[in-house]
Parts: structure tokens; C-alpha cells; sequence
């Protein structure tokens, strides 16, 4: 067993690699282990042989569907470096990751520069506040082109650095492109702080590290570089660590040029950038360090916040073992020896054989054991004797916990803010192709959506039909084959089809009274009052009664907020509402007559009252970015139109031979869009498509929905 007793959080690193798809997140991933000797042979993704993409189907595919949490060492401190998909379909995993990271990779194409999603995931990580390293990978592709990725990266990522942070290098490329392309092949980088040449002796795939003075050819470009580094360190060197030896014309010891440098990437006002080729074995041992010189610790970031579920008075609670213990279940994942639940542990300390509560569903949960779980299953479980705050562990067969719980002490309960997701816009019908198999599709299905809270599975009120939802096609795709090779299931899928949501034309306070229950007499009252709301959650229960103050029983409150939740996701027209809020504001029970019966039945009522007559329909918008060749550009233009599409942004390239479009359209009309953008293009338009928004359904939709 593992001891963690002298766990230092100083020297931990809660790292994740996010990108657009194809960037090179995995192949970066795989060397930044191979380094660390976590893995002693280099896997490739082209070969299906990587750590973090175990999952047979993210080997045939050669992308990563489910992201991976995997503990490794360099310098003196231990990573953990969670791989993560950059597929928009997967985003869930992409979200979950950047709620319980301390620190980023982003990783970029060098000739490609900015992408759809890496606009995506640097929003992503700007809403929970996440440092970041960027990497310019693909420096040896022709037409990488370093200047040209960080400048794109100014203008659509950080346009006014006050408020943006700023991407400053401090490593450069030496060269670009291939030999076969290039007179001056990409071959090293030149680190700007200790101003040497770092060569990757190509013999060992770039293990050992060859350092030389600087090439002759890029002495004027470090110097540029250099100028750039420091006139923006020293704008925000309130300490003056290195502002009075540079205007004595010195160069400041690179511990101190760090150090600032550290801070400002802490606080984002500056995002290190360094760059590098994963296929070529250059660069990454320096971005290995930047994680240890730059990326926070878990005691370098804020205090986690939360309220007590009783009093819903704000709590904070402070990395530190000494604190009551507090954690979030950010991930849970089937496996047939019991189902594994990943903890991020935020303050105090879980123990093996300790039982945790989850104020969310005030249940208590078991915790034998504590692990610490290497991405491929072959290498399996390393059990650990405590996981203090900070670290990331896993647990065994949680009976009641779902991602994005809170787990604490009973005696020091906390409900932390719970992860959001996007809403799933896709759906499809499903069956198993014997009837023999419907309760093994009905469990499967059940397994499916304890692991992936953006996928839902629901059954049609009229039809009967069992639905599956989700964040595409490639998604619910996904699912299906794994039901086939996992459970061993034969199923038929119907075609895919948009999930539609409700929303309330206007807000309502109701007061819902029950008096019997069938012929027995009961008691519940209940004033709630629903309101529409634009948070990220798409339906919100609260309660503001104060059970201390007021004697009702907990217990009757949570089952009528249930009992709400569940009604809300349900809805009027068959679809669950959205951006809707329904809160408790007053309660009365009877000691006799009241029963938790009674309250939902209460519960019920009241959302019957506020949703008669009062439901919009909307339907899933999405961010569709075309790239193309400028000639196809009209054709791509009128054909978006055609889809009820509204343009956003038109751009051409600085070369001004191809043309970048950006267009909000109804996921109704994009089934088959990326084959006719193909067909629109002879093949040479790339298209990404994403969830943007829901609007209200024109009144055809709606009637074509009701058979009209
Ligand atoms: N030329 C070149 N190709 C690279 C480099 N890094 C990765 N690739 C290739 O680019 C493709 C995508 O690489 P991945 O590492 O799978 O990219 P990813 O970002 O993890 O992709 P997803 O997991 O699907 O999101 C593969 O064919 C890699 O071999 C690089 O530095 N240079």
C-alpha cells in the first residue's frame, strides 16, 4: 500500500490537456509519461497504443472519449495529468476535467493556430478560472507557423490583455516545418530564461537533451523575444523582483524571472507559451517543467465554496488537511467488479474505512478503500491509506452518489456548486433486437448514464418508445457500440432527432394544497415560486425554508424538491423544461396528516398550476464553423441560408485564399450537413458543430410536432 503521509499539496500538480480535435493532446500526454518514466515505452495514437486512450473503441478511432486521471512524477512532484477529449460530443468530459483541475495544457496546431474548440475549451477553463500553459504543437508540419498561432491567439482569445491575460513565450522554435519542405527544418527550441538551445537527440525519441549556445541565425528573434518577456513581466513587478537589474542593464537571475512569472500565470495575466513537435520527440521535457515552475499547487488556488444545506449560509473551506473534509465525485465509470467513483478531495483528509455523507441526497456512503488508478487496466489499482486535499482518488461502489455530488463530513456538512453540463440535443430511439434482452438493455443503459451525465435515456410518454439523448450523433453512436461490445447487446436505433426543450412563457408563484390522498384524509401546503432564469443549470429546485427555525421534517422538503426536479424534466409537451427555477418559499405540514406522500403530491400540484397554459417550445441552436476554400465560399453562404442559418462571422485568411465562416443554425436542419459541405466543396471545407443555444421554436415546428 501506498503512504501518503508526507504528501506535500506544494508539490502537486491537478493537470489536464485540452486542444481541438487532432491537435496532439494524446501525443503529448503519451510523452509527457514516457519522460517521467511512468511509461517505458512510447505509445502512438496512429498504432492505438497510448496510455490514456485505452477504451478499444478510442484506440479504433483514435480519439479520446473518456478522459483518464494518471498519476506521474518529474522534478520532485507528482502529476496528475487527466487526459481530455477535444471532440465536441464528448464535451461533458472536457467540463468535468476543467471543474476539479488546478492548472492547463492547451495545446494548439502550429499551422493551424486557434480552432472552433480551442476557442471552446480556453472559455471553458476562463469560467472556472483555470491557469494555463499553452503548447504550440505541430511545429514540424509544413506551414506551422509560431508567430501566426500566438497571434491568432491574441485576437480571438485574449484581445485586451487587462482583462484577458496575455500569451508570452518563453521557449521559441528553432526553424519550422519539415526537412522535406523547409531550408530550415524545425530542429529545437530556444529556452528565453537560461537563453540556450535545446536539441532532442532523435536516437532515444527525444529522451536525451543536447543544450547548446544560441544559433547565430536566431540571435536577433531571441532578442526580440527577450524584450516582449520582460517588458510584460516587469509591467506587473510590484515586488520588483527583476525591474531594477534589467535597468541596470543586467539580466536577472532566471530564479527570479520564474518566480514572477509563476505568480502572473497563477493570477492569468500571463499564459507561458512554449512549443514543441510530439511526432518529432522536441520540446516537451521544458513544457514538464513549466507545469512544476508555473501551474499552481492545490494550495495556490482559492478556497472551494459552498453552503450549508440546512441554513444555505455560504461556507468556504481552505486546501488544507486540517479542515473538515469536503470532496466532489467528478466522474464515475462502470467496471464489473464494482463501479469507480473519482474524488477530487478539496480540504481534509478521506481515510480508508470512513463514511462520507452526501448532503445532496442525505445518504451515507461506505469508503473501504481508497485508490489511486493508472489509465490502462492492465496496470490496475494501487490502493493508498488516506487521500488528503488536494489529491484525486477513487472509490469502489458508491451506492448513491452520482458525479458531481458532494462527499463531507456529517457532523460538517457542505453542498458544493455541482458540475453543469451542456443539454443534449440529439435523440434516438432504442431496442433491443430480442424482447429477451430488454432488462439487460434497461441496466446497461442505466450504466451508460452513471458514467456520462450528458447522456440521457428517457421513455416516450405517447409511444412508449425507450429514448436515448445525448451530444450528437458521434455520441449516441459511441453508446451504441458500446452496448454491443461491452454488454454483448444486439440493438436497433432508430433515426437521430433533435431534442427539443420547454421553457416558461412567464413566471408564477402557485400555492398547492393536498387534503386527501385517494380516499384518505393528508395534509401538505406548499407556495412555490417558478421563475425563468438564464444560469448555465438548465432547471433549478431550492428551498428557502429554514428547517432550524421552522419545525417541518427535512425529509417531507427534500421529497417534494424530488418530486419538482423530477416534474421539471418531464415538462408540458414531453420535453424538459430549461432555464427554469422553482423555489420553495413556504411550506406547511400537519404532525398527524403529513406524510412525504403528501408533499410530492404537493409538489406536482404546484408545477400543474404554473405550467398550465404556460410552456414555449425551443429548440437546440448550434455554432456550425465552416473553413473553405474561398471559391466555395457562395455556395457554402446561400446553402447555410437555405437552413434557416444566421451568419455570425465571415473572415478570409491573411493569404486570403480561404474563408472562415461562423453561423448559428437550427440542429434540425443539420443532420447530414458535414457530407453536403463535403459535397458543397469537393471535399476540402472542414466543418465543426457545436451547442450554442435554445431558442424558441417558429410555430411550424411546433405544429409539425403535434402531427398538425
Ligand atoms: N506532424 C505531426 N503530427 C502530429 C504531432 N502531434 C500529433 N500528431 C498527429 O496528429 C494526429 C492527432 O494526434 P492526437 O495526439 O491523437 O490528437 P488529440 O488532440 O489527442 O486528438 P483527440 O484525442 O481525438 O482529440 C495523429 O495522427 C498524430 O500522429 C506533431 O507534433 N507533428
Amino acid at each position: 500500500m501506498a503512504h501518503a503521509e508526507n504528501v506535500d499539496l506544494a508539490r502537486l500538480r491537478n493537470i489536464g490537456v485540452v486542444a481541438h480535435i487532432d491537435a496532439g493532446k494524446t501525443t503529448t500526454t503519451e510523452h509527457l509519461l514516457y519522460y517521467s518514466g511512468a511509461k517505458h515505452k512510447l505509445g502512438g495514437v496512429d498504432e492505438g497504443t497510448t496510455e490514456t486512450d485505452y477504451d478499444p473503441e478510442e484506440q479504433q478511432r483514435g480519439i479520446t472519449i473518456y478522459s483518464a486521471c494518471v498519476p506521474f512524477h518529474w522534478a520532485g512532484h507528482t502529476i496528475n495529468l487527466i487526459d481530455t477529449p477535444g471532440h465536441v460530443d464528448f464535451t461533458a468530459e472536457v467540463e468535468r476535467s476543467l471543474r476539479v483541475l488546478d492548472g492547463a495544457i492547451v495545446v494548439f496546431d502550429a499551422q493551424k493556430g486557434v480552432e472552433a474548440q480551442s476557442e471552446t475549451v480556453w472559455k471553458q477553463a476562463d469560467k472556472y478560472q483555470v491557469p494555463r500553459l499553452v503548447f504550440i504543437n505541430k511545429m514540424d508540419v509544413v506551414g506551422a507557423d509560431f508567430r501566426c498561432c500566438l497571434e491568432s491567439i491574441r485576437t480571438r482569445l485574449t484581445p485586451h490583455p487587462q482583462e484577458h491575460g496575455q500569451a508570452v513565450p518563453v521557449a521559441i522554435p528553432i526553424g519550422s516545418g519539415s526537412s522535406a519542405d523547409s531550408r530550415q527544418p524545425f530542429r529545437g527550441v530556444i529556452d528565453l530564461i537560461h537563453q540556450q538551445a535545446l536539441f532532442f537527440d532523435p536516437a532515444d525519441l527525444g529522451k536525451t537533451i543536447h543544450t547548446a549556445p544560441i544559433p547565430p541565425e536566431c540571435a536577433e528573434e531571441v532578442q526580440q523575444w527577450r524584450e516582449f518577456l520582460f517588458d510584460t513581466l516587469t509591467r506587473y513587478d510590484d515586488k520588483d523582483l527583476i525591474t531594477s537589474t534589467l535597468l541596470e542593464g543586467q539580466d536577472p537571475p532566471p530564479e527570479l524571472t520564474r518566480r514572477l512569472l509563476r505568480e502572473l500565470c497563477l493570477a492569468r495575466r500571463i499564459y507561458p507559451v512554449l512549443c514543441g513537435s510530439g511526432r518529432e520527440h522536441i520540446g516537451i521535457q521544458p513544457l514538464l517543467d513549466a507545469v512544476v515552475y508555473y501551474l499552481p499547487s492545490p494550495l495556490d488556488r482559492p478556497p472551494v465554496t459552498g453552503w450549508d444545506p440546512k441554513t444555505h449560509k455560504e461556507i468556504r473551506r481552505k486546501p488544507d488537511v486540517k479542515e473538515p473534509f469536503c470532496g466532489l465525485v467528478f466522474k464515475a465509470a462502470w467496471h464489473p467488479s464494482g463501479n469507480r467513483f473519482f474524488i477530487r478531495v478539496y480540504s481534509g483528509m478521506m481515510k480508508p474505512g470512513m463514511r462520507a455523507y452526501n448532503p445532496g441526497k442525505d445518504i451515507k456512503e461506505n469508503i473501504p478503500k481508497l485508490y489511486h488508478v493508472h489509465a490502462d487496466p492492465a496496470r490496475g489499482l494501487e490502493e493508498i491509506d488516506r487521500g488528503p486535499a488536494g489529491d484525486i482518488v477513487c472509490v469502489i461502489g458508491l451506492k448513491g452518489s452520482v458525479t458531481g455530488d458532494t462527499l463531507c463530513e456529517t457532523a460538517h456538512p457542505i453542498l458544493l456548486e455541482p458540475i453543469t453540463f451542456a443539454e443534449a440535443v440529439v435523440s434516438q430511439s432504442i431496442e433491443p433486437e430480442s424482447s429477451a434482452d430488454k432488462d439487460k438493455l434497461a441496466f446497461a443503459l442505466e450504466v451508460l448514464q452513471l458514467e456520462d451525465p450528458t447522456f440521457k435515456v428517457r421513455t416516450d410518454k405517447e409511444t412508449g418508445q425507450t429514448l436515448m439523448s445525448g451530444m450528437g450523433t458521434l455520441h449516441l453512436e459511441v453508446k451504441k457500440h458500446r452496448l454491443e461490445r461491452d454488454f454483448r447487446l444486439k440493438v436497433r436505433v432508430g433515426k437521430p432527432r433533435v431534442s427539443y426543450r420547454e421553457m416558461l412563457r412567464e413566471a408564477r408563484t402557485v400555492t398547492a394544497r393536498i387534503d386527501r390522498l385517494g380516499d384518505k384524509p393528508a395534509f401538505a401546503e406548499l407556495t412555490v415560486a417558478f421563475t425563468n432564469h438564464k444560469s448555465d443549470k438548465p432547471v433549478e429546485v431550492t428551498c428557502a425554508v429554514d428547517t432550524e427555525t421552522q419545525p417541518i421534517p427535512p425529509a417531507f422538503l427534500a421529497a417534494a424538491q424530488r418530486a419538482l426536479s423530477e416534474a421539471l424534466t418531464t415538462g408540458e409537451l414531453g420535453y424538459p423544461l430549461m432555464h427554469t427555477q422553482a423555489r420553495i418559499l413556504e411550506a406547511r405540514f400537519d404532525p398527524q396528516l403529513s406524510s412525504e406522500d403528501a408533499f410530492v403530491a404537493a409538489a406536482i400540484r404546484a408545477y400543474q398550476l404554473a405550467t398550465q397554459d404556460n410552456v414555449l417550445l425551443l429548440e437546440p441552436i448550434m455554432k456550425v464553423t465552416v473553413t473553405t476554400p474561398q471559391q466555395f465560399l457562395g455556395n457554402i453562404l446561400g446553402d447555410l441560408a437555405a437552413r434557416r442559418g444566421e451568419i455570425d462571422q465571415q473572415e478570409l485568411s491573411p493569404t486570403g485564399d480561404r474563408a472562415e465562416v461562423v453561423a448559428r443554425v437550427p440542429l434540425a436542419r443539420l443532420f447530414t450537413y458535414a457530407n453536403e459541405v463535403r459535397s458543397l466543396s469537393q471535399g476540402r471545407a472542414a466543418v465543426t458543430i457545436e451547442p450554442y443555444s435554445y431558442e424558441p421554436a417558429p410555430p411550424e415546428v411546433l405544429r409539425e410536432l403535434l402531427g398538425e
